[in-house]
């Protein structure tokens, strides 16, 4: 195999190896997860990044036909210490490099990713190429970051079913959001992340979910007037992206973390009852929690290691809003009951705040 190079913004550079010959540009983060890189590579969420697993061996297990989070893979590179190509499992249809090779992710293995990922967490997230030599003159790092239109469906999506109807705001929505929501019953329509307001009363929904999403919200400020009428008008849930945009329609600020929440084990607390719960995570943006009073939203969820805001419930509308993943994927599912409250909340009358609990 060829050598190649992680090229960082700050000069840094990596050595590893190319299992193929292909370069990337993108924002290199970390995820802390030991299981579950075929959910974690294809979350939408993840569009023009280069993820670094921290586990130092990825694809023992292979990937199969179930798990997978979207149909193609919008990451922008993947860095490891060291890829399986002999994978074992009773599901396994490929390997990890097969995958990544076939969509044309680019990779680098053979990475001191325990180095690299302690460099980005002191100096934090920042922008690198994977390449297959060090270039001698300057490098542009110029990349958007509105990859929001690039995953999001173009044309509203309908999933029939016997419940409430629940119209999924796409914003890069996980498959597992889609199941959840159909699990418990569910009517589901997906709808691009530009619908209208009037639009989405044409499909007359019991509530709305506000899906994840890549990059940073406040790229989407063009859209926070029409959330907030949505979210004055539906019984709303917001998760990750949906969440952060919740709060900034609503006058709240987000800014960026040092170097993010990638991973399958985040302790948050529920501030109402100090119950505990392990949570999946995969962002890089805070809702500011100096920035809500005001607002008319609560603190519902803090994060342990931080302290950072992980959820929110409006004190007049009914909005509910978390910054971790219930529907897991990869992850711990200790959270997924509140996609049956958010349920419990349409169908109740006369009840809007129902407590998340
Ligand atoms: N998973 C997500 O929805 C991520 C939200 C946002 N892009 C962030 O990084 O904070």
């Amino acid at each position: 195999m060829k050598k190649g190079y992680l090229v960082l913004e700050n000069g840094e550079v990596f050595e590893g190896v190319l299992p193929y010959n292909t370069e990337a540009t993108g924002e290199v983060v970390f995820n802390t997860s030991m299981t579950g890189y075929q959910e974690i590579i294809s979350d939408p969420s993840y569009a023009g990044q280069i993820i670094v697993f921290c586990y130092p061996q990825i694809g023992n297990y292979g990937l199969n036909d179930l798990d997978s989070e979207s149909e193609h893979l919008h990451l922008h590179g993947v860095v490891t210490g060291e890829q399986c190509d002999t994978p074992s499992h009773y599901l396994s249809k490929h390997s990890f490099a097969s995958e990544l090779s076939q969509k044309h992710v680019p990779s680098l293995t053979g990475v001191d990713t325990r180095a690299l990922v302690k460099m980005l967490r002191n100096h934090g997230t920042m922008k690198g190429k994977i390449m297959s030599e060090i270039p001698a003159g300057k490098i542009n790092w110029n990349e958007g970051n509105s990859y929001v239109p690039t995953v999001s469906v173009q044309e509203c999506i309908s999933y029939p079913n016997e419940g409430s109807h629940i119209v999924l705001i796409d914003y890069g929505y996980k498959k597992s959001i889609l199941t959840s929501l159909q699990s418990l019953g569910c009517a589901v329509t997906v709808v691009p992340y530009h619908t209208t307001f009037d639009q989405i009363v044409n499909l007359n929904p019991d509530g709305v979910v506000l899906s994840n999403g890549p990059g940073d919200p406040e790229a989407l400020s063009d859209y926070y007037d029409t959330i907030r009428i949505i979210s004055e008008t539906y019984p709303v849930f917001g998760i990750c992206l949906g969440h952060q945009l919740l709060a900034l329609a609503h006058g709240a600020s987000t800014r960026k973390l040092t170097f993010g929440h990638r991973g399958s084990n985040h302790p948050v607390k529920h501030v109402e009852t100090s119950k505990v719960y392990i949570t999946s995570q995969n962002h890089g943006y805070e809702v500011v929690q100096e920035s809500l009073p005001g607002t008319g939203f609560v603190t519902t969820f803090i994060n342990l290691n931080d302290g950072t805001v992980e959820g929110l419930m409006h004190e007049k509308f009914s909005i509910q809003s978390v910054q971790f993943h219930p529907e897991a994927h990869a992850g711990p599912s200790d959270t997924a009951y509140l996609f049956d409250a958010f349920i419990q909340q349409i169908t109740r009358t006369g009840d809007q705040h129902y407590a998340f609990t």
